[in-house]
Formats: C-alpha cells, structure tokens, sequence
C-alpha cells in the first residue's frame, strides 16, 4: 500500500494513500472535531466534481446531475453552483422532503431558491436521462447498502446505455468503497473523483479516479477522534472477555474486568488464584469469577484456561496482577504459544511476548518502562519515538498502545496517536481499565481500530474526573465514566 505523507508539526505523517468508506466517515467525524464541518467538506467536494467537469467539456455544454437523497447527491448540488457556465439541469432521485441529510438538504434548498433548473423524480417510471454532453452520478457514494434499488437502478441502466461523458461523484453508483464486493448494475462512469484518499478497488476501474483534497487535516486521521470511537463503538451487550489475572495483586483484575462490563460486555469473567478470588469477588458481584486452587498462574493451569479460552473464543486478557513468578511468566507464554484467538497483553505477561511464537491476535499495551524493557525505544515523549514504536510493532507482529501522556498506537503500518487524557491519569489502576475495555471492543472490531478508541475513551473519561489541573481521580472512578464516553452525544 504506498503511503504519501503530510507534514504535521513540521514532522512527514505517513498518510495510508487508500481509505475505505467506513474510515471515511469515522475521519470525517473528526474532521468535524477538529473544526472543519461536513457542510464545508460538501462545499470542497462539490467544487472538486465542478472541476472535472470542466475538464471534460467546454462551457456552454448540457450537464445533467442525477442525484441521490444522502451527502453523494450534495456534494452535486454544490457542484450545480460552481457550473454557472454549463447547462445544468439537477434531477433528484425522490422527494425533496426525504433527502437524508441536512446539509444536503440545505444545498438543495439553495438551488431552488435561487432558481436552479431542479426536478424531483418521484418514481422510477417518472425518470428519463435528459440528453446531456455530461452526466455527474451523484446517486450513492459510500452510503451504499446492498444492491440497487429503485429509481437508482433504472437510473443507473440509463445512464450506463446513454452516449455521454459520465462523471462519478466519491465512487461510481454501487461500487463498494470498503473493498467488498460491487453491484453488478452499478455504474460505468468515465471520470471518478473521489474524496481525500482514494478507495480501495478504484484503480482497478477503467476510469480515470481524481483524488480530491477537500481540507481535511492530516490530524484527522492521526489524532484519534470522535470518529474513531464511532467505529469501535459496540452496537449491543456484547463480548464475554476472560480476565486471566490476580495471583500477588487482586485490584488490577477486577478492575479489567468491571471496564469490560463498562465498555459492553455481556458478562466478564475473571480466572484467578482460589487464595485471592474471593478478595476480586469482593470488588464486584457483577464479576464471574472462576478460582483456581494454585495460588499463582502455573504452566499446568495455562493449560486448563488455554483450552476454556478456546472454547468459549472471546478476547482474553492476560496479566492484570498476575506477578512475576518465572512459572507464571512460563505460564503466560505457554498459554500465548497454544492460543489462537485475540489477547490485550498487558503488565507482567508482557515480557514474555517478544520471544513468543503465537497465532494470536496480540494487542500489546506497555507504558514506558514496560515497552523499552520489550526492546521498543525508550522516551519521555511517545509521540516523538511514534516511528520507532511502529517498527517495533512491525517487527513484533503485533498492535502495540505505547501509553503516555500522548499514546502511540500501531499494527505496524497504522500509527494514530491519542491525545485524550490527563496528569491524573497516571495513578494506579488506569492500565488496567484501558486493558478492560480494549478486550471489549476487541470481540468485533479491528485490533488497531479496537486499541485507539479503547486508549481515547480511556483518557476521556478521566478528563471528565479531572479537576481543572487534572488531577485527583481514582481509577476505579474511570469505570462510571467510560458508557457516557462511549454512548454519550459526541458533540460534533
Ligand atoms: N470526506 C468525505 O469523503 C466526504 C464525503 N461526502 C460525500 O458523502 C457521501 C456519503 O454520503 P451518505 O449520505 O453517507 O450516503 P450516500 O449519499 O452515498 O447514499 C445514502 C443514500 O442512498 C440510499 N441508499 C443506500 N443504499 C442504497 C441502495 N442499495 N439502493 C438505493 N439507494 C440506496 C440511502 O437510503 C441514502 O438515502 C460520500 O460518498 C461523498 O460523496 C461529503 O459530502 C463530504 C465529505
Ligand atoms: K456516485
């Protein structure tokens, strides 16, 4: 995948030169965020389709716009004003009153107040191509959902038979822009111009694909934002994430595994030493928890969890207060070498993860001690080192959530930062809520897109404890915080 590269903060910011249409959303959300708001967004996109359009015909030539209800049928409404010199005729796939959108809605209103040549298509039998020089397909953009439905069907068959220039608005109406699989009736256009990044798939289309830049800061894609919690976000009680912790340390089990339940879980479970379970028990009913009659993690116990953890095939998280015993630290490395599903990796267990073989999908979350201890770099400040530590994740295999007053995060090839977070996050127990809730948000999201929302959502919900100078919370506290973080109104 090549990478262009942004300059932020005077730093090159490698930049994926391809984005699918979920992540589309998730950056534009924080482009919002940051300060630049969809309906300016709409405003570039349409002024980038009115470009080419030029590009593909002289003033004064017919052009009709064929325009969905969702943002793809904005972003050409908006193109309709820079095309003063055109011809332009917008025809509307429905009633002006269902456009989903309010932005779109509003550039719609724009051109019939003032006097735009707009149709309303109010069903398909109703809809006929106007002859056009140029035809903009503004019907789907990566709002798609299934096959064509009508009137974007028909519409799409007339404009693929009709002899003209056919200009894509994002993507071609029914191409997939999260690389799966494409409409068969979608449309055949001659230009694409796509927003921000190109998508997946694109290249391989006969059209020529412009790659728009619509003001979208770099820092939207490597700042974790709102977005990016949108994303992770899980839709119901889901998950059963197994805690495999506790031994010398109780606290750190408990309160994984309660940041599970914050962040969704359905249930969490914790497997601890019988001589402590009652002690993690005590922390919380809402906590299954599952005691074992050695008083550490033995190699002999690893196999019993290992095959409970392949039964049951939720995420696992293996460390939280289960010591340095060198039977437990053979332990937690036998358990990684026969397991095969996904882990957050966090405090004691994570020594053992650089000279292990696994099948498993690690999340890694050392602070900074325990990451140069791993053989990353060692640095105050995280985000400094943010290319070292994605080589290290590289070479490691793994995602790695460096933890810091910024964390780094990375699989090796995505590296985002988050910022959340603050000087009182640095008191006991912040670790191991973060561990809790990246396994919950691990059970069906992507590791990277797992790990960043989990390290923001943690640092928000301390900034939500935080008094003005940032301190003063405990981490047992960050847990009632973590489903407003979560669920809460993003306020873009
Ligand atoms: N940063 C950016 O990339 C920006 C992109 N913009 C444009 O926004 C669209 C995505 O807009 P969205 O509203 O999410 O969806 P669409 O307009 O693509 O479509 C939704 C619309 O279509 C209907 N629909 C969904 N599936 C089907 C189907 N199979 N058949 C028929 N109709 C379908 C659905 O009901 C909705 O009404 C993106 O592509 C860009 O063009 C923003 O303008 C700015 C920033
Ligand atoms: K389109």
């Amino acid at each position: 995948m090549s990478v262009s590269s942004a300059i932020l903060n005077g730093r090159p910011v490698e930049r994926q030169d391809m984005i699918t249409g979920r992540r589309m959303a998730a950056v534009d959300e924080n482009a919002a965020a940051l300060g630049v708001p969809r309906k300016q967004l709409m405003e570039s996109s349409g002024n980038a389709v009115a470009h080419t359009v030029r590009d593909v015909a002289d003033p004064g030539s017919s052009v009709a716009i064929v325009a969905g209800r969702g943002n793809n049928g904005g972003d050409a409404f908006v193109a309709a004003r820079f095309l003063e010199e055109y011809d332009v005729t917008t025809l509307l796939l429905g009633r002006a009153e269902t456009i989903g959108t309010e932005i779109a809605s509003e550039n719609w209103d724009t051109l019939e107040r003032a006097d735009y040549d707009v149709r309303e298509v109010r069903d398909s039998s109703q809809f006929g191509l106007p002859d056009a020089d140029v035809v903009v397909d503004a019907m789907l953009g990566t709002g798609i959902s299934g096959d064509l439905r009508e009137p974007v069907a028909t519409a799409a068959e007339a404009i693929n038979a009709a002899d003209t220039t056919v200009v894509a608005v994002d993507v071609p109406t029914g191409f997939d822009a999260d690389g799966g699989d494409h409409a068969e009736n979608r449309v055949e256009a001659d230009r694409v111009v796509t927003f921000h990044d190109t998508k997946p798939g694109l290249e391989d289309l006969a059209a020529e694909v412009t790659v728009a830049d619509i003001g979208i800061p770099a820092a939207a894609e490597r700042f974790v934002g709102p977005g990016d919690i949108s994303l992770a976000r899980p839709d119901d009680r889901e998950g059963r994430p197994y805690v495999i912790g506790g031994g010398p340390y109780t606290g750190a089990p408990a309160l994984a595994a309660q940041a599970a339940l914050r962040a969704g879980a359905e249930l969490s479970f914790v497997a601890a030493p019988g001589t402590v379970a009652g002690e993690i028990q005590g922390y919380a009913a809402d906590l299954v928890v599952q005691p074992y009659e050695e008083d550490v993690l033995t190699p002999e116990r690893a196999d019993d969890l290992l095959e409970t953890a392949q039964e049951y095939d939720n995420p696992v998280v293996l460390g939280p207060g289960l010591g340095t015993a060198d039977e437990t630290l053979e332990a937690a490395r036998q358990f990684l070498e026969g397991y095969d599903g996904r882990v957050v990796v966090d405090a004691d267990a994570l020594a053992v993860v650089p000279e292990v073989e696994t099948d498993a999908t690690l999340v890694c979350t050392p602070n900074r001690a325990e990451l140069a201890r791993m053989g990353g770099p060692d640095a105050d400040d995280l985000r400094a080192v943010a290319d070292e530590i994605e080589s290290f994740a590289a070479d490691l295999g793994h995602v790695v959530l460096a933890k810091g007053p910024d964390d780094v995060i990375t699989d090796g090839e995505r590296t985002r930062i988050s910022r959340s977070g603050t000087l009182g996050m640095k008191v006991g127990g912040t670790g191991d809520t973060l561990a809790g809730i990246v396994a919950t948000l691990l059970a069906d999201t992507d590791p990277l897109e797992a790990a960043a929302a989990a390290a923001h959502v943690n640092g928000l919900a301390g900034e939500r404890l935080a008094d003005d100078e940032g301190h003063g919370f405990l981490a047992s506290e960050l847990l009632g915080e973590i489903p407003a973080v979560l669920w809460g109104e993003s306020d873009v």
